[in-house]
Formats: C-alpha cells, sequence, structure tokens
C-alpha cells in the first residue's frame, strides 16, 4: 500500500511498516501555522523589493535589512542581481546538474528526528523505485570555487554578496542595529558556492535541520527559478528558534532573483518542502573563522579533496588569520596548530609566510574537485 501525502511525498510498503507514514503525519499534526497578523508583520518588516539590482547599498534599505535579520533574524531581498546574470545563472546550473552534481548526504551523527528515520527504514526505503523513495534529503549538489574553470559565472554572486555581508558587518549606517554588526565579526571565511538542484519528478525536499554543523554564521540562499507559483512545491519553510522548533515562521517561495538571508544557528530551523518542479538554488555559508580553525586547522584553506574556505574579501588570508590570532591569544586557545607551522595564536609565528603557503598550494589545484597529491 502506498500512501500520497500532500505535494506529492510517496510513502511505500505502509502494510509492512508504518511507522514512516505515522512520522509524516504527526510532523504535520504538529506544525503550528503563523497568523494572518504575524504573516503580514514579517511580509512587512523583512521581505524588500529592491527598485533596482545593487541598490542594497543605499543607507535606508541596508538598515532595513539588518533590522529585520536583528529582530526577526531573516531578511528577504527581491532582484538581486540583473535578470540577465541570474538566467545566466541558471543555464550553468542546468549544465552543471548534468555533467558534476552529486547526491546530498544526510549527516548521520546528529540528533535529528531524520536520521534515525533515515537509518531504521533503509531496508523499507530500498524497496521502492528512486522516485519513490522516503528520503530525508533529496538534493544533488556541487561546489564551484573562485576560477572553476566549469561555470566562473557563478562567481559573480559571491562578489556581491561578499559585498553585503562587509557592509553589513561594517554597521554604522544610520540607525542600524550593532546585534547585526556584532555577529558577523566573527565571519571573516566563506565557503565555496554550493549549486543544487531539487528534482521535481522524485519531489525533491530536505527536512528540518538547523545550518550549524559548519560553523557557520549566516546561511545565504539564491534562487534561480523563474515562474514559480504557490502550487509548485518547495517553499523554504524557516520555523521560529529553537532546535526542535515546530512553530512556522514563514514559508518563502525560491522564486528567482530572490536572496534569503538567515542566521545559521537554532535561530532559524528550517526545511525544504518537496517540489513538483526541479528546484535550483545557490547557497554560501559565511563562517565562525576562528572557530573553524580550531576545530579543523588550516586544512580547509587548502584542502586535498572538497569545498573550501576563502577570506570575505576584501579581507586577505594574511588578515583573517591574524585575525583568528587575536580572537584565539583573547580566549587561550590554541588555533590552527598541525599544519603549516603552528598555532595562528603564537605571536611568533610568521603569519605572512603562512598565509603565502596556503596560497601556492591552492594556486595548485585545480578547482574543479579540488584534488592535490
Ligand atoms: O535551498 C534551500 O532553500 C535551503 C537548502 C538548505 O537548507 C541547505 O542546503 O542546508
Ligand atoms: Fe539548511
Amino acid at each position: 500500500m502506498t500512501a500520497l501525502l500532500p505535494l506529492g511525498v510517496f510513502v511505500v510498503g505502509c502494510e509492512s511498516n508504518s511507522d514512516i507514514l505515522a512520522w509524516e503525519l504527526e510532523q504535520r499534526s504538529e506544525w503550528k501555522h503563523p497568523s494572518a497578523e504575524l504573516s503580514r508583520l514579517l511580509r512587512e518588516a523583512c521581505f524588500t523589493q529592491l527598485p533596482r539590482p545593487g541598490s542594497w547599498r543605499e543607507p535606508p534599505l541596508l538598515q532595513r535589512v539588518a533590522a529585520a535579520l536583528a529582530t526577526h533574524h531573516f531578511a528577504v531581498l527581491d532582484d538581486f542581481l540583473p535578470i540577465e546574470l541570474v538566467r545566466d545563472f541558471r543555464s550553468a546550473a542546468g549544465r552543471l546538474h548534468k555533467e558534476h552534481m552529486h547526491h546530498g548526504t544526510v549527516h548521520v551523527g546528529r540528533t535529528t528526528a531524520y536520521d534515525a528515520m533515515e537509518m531504521a527504514h533503509e531496508n523499507l526505503a530500498g524497496v521502492a523505485e528512486e522516485s519513490q523513495r522516503w528520503a530525508a534529503r533529496g538534493d544533488f549538489l556541487v561546489n564551484i570555487a573562485e576560477g572553476d574553470p566549469r561555470e566562473p559565472i557563478m562567481c559573480r554572486l559571491t562578489e556581491e554578496l561578499d559585498a553585503l555581508v562587509s557592509r553589513l558587518k561594517e554597521g554604522g549606517f544610520e540607525g542600524g542595529p550593532r546585534e547585526v554588526s556584532a555577529r558577523l565579526q566573527a565571519a571573516t571565511l566563506r565557503e565555496d558556492i554550493m549549486v543544487a538542484v531539487y528534482p521535481g519528478a522524485t519531489r525533491g525536499r530536505y527536512l528540518r535541520h538547523v545550518d550549524d554543523g559548519r560553523f557557520a554564521v549566516l546561511t545565504c540562499l539564491f534562487y534561480l527559478n523563474e515562474g514559480w507559483e504557490e502550487s509548485d512545491g518547495g517553499h523554504l519553510r524557516l520555523y521560529m528558534p529553537g532546535r526542535s522548533s515546530k512553530d512556522i515562521k514563514a514559508d518563502i517561495l525560491p522564486v528567482a532573483n530572490r536572496l534569503v538571508l538567515f542566521w545559521s544557528n537554532e535561530d532559524n530551523p528550517h526545511e525544504v518542502l518537496s517540489t513538483l518542479r526541479d528546484r535550483f538554488a545557490m547557497t554560501v555559508w559565511y563562517i565562525d573563522a576562528a572557530q573553524s580553525l580550531e576545530k579543523f586547522g588550516l586544512e580547509k584553506l587548502a584542502p586535498s579533496r572538497g569545498e573550501r574556505l576563502n577570506p570575505v574579501a576584501p579581507l586577505t588570508l594574511v588578515e583573517v588569520l591574524r585575525l583568528c590570532g587575536q580572537a584565539a591569544r583573547g580566549e587561550g586557545a590554541p588555533l590552527g596548530a598541525g599544519l603549516w607551522g603552528g598555532s595562528v595564536a603564537d605571536p611568533d609565528l610568521d603569519l605572512d609566510s603562512v598565509a603565502d603557503r596556503i596560497l601556492q598550494r591552492r594556486a595548485l589545484q585545480v578547482p574543479a574537485g579540488i584534488h592535490v597529491s
């Protein structure tokens, strides 16, 4: 027996194992939708229609974005880039999907409901055809680094995002809340762009989670889907703060040229609702550099495989290391030990030569796949 839930989620084999169906129904019964009043307030405070691409630079608009982040933990900017560029991104994302994407993986080991569900039901999930499998996460993705020969155009997005984040970090525009600038100070590194597609054929979705595993401070999502309708599904659903919150804050359509910014921690548990059309997005995470260096050392700055961390322009790599060293000395933390000559917190370490060595190593890398021996 197969259950077909709203927006086309399939649950097959219900007669032999009803747990998944029970879990799906329970989730739906626990969702608490926002009142019409709250939705109206959030739409007014957090959604900004830019008069033209790039106009976020105007202080009243920057102030509005900062106020939304400070008060409601997220901000939405429409018409962020010239539409021709967004169309070029979409074409590039389509090519990347055909040739380079791999399945997004659920990271087992975190205490999320879907990890347990996924593990408990491997067998059940295995019996269905690909298009009918129960899955916690249904996206395909690829990371694109600066200078990536596959689709170098994608980095036009990070140029604009780095400018926006740096400006929010500086703060100081009239009336702008200090909190946003303070929270962003740590975010001196960012990951490569992640280009993702959630296929309509498999009702792609990504169950509720928090983006904090990678020491992300801010999540930036940029959507590429022209002509997207409510009935296509694939909303980004934001929940009220709290890891297991079931109180829905906002359902955001992934329409083309829309940028969504939100704090990556428990302020914003979120999920992607299942989609009926192929849904393309570009994601960039801004990372707490000191925390990342403390956990991973310098390895992620010039990794031998996988995505890498990059200084947030206009910061240079040596400036980022210096800021992290200062932060670590302040807290007495052993930072970046192990690679390229010790801890960046050591005042005797020559950070210029450490940065040079990292940059040389980066220059040797072929960004497509980033494999160095
Ligand atoms: O594509 C989206 O709207 C969100 C994706 C997401 O939450 C993630 O990749 O962590
Ligand atoms: Fe996420």
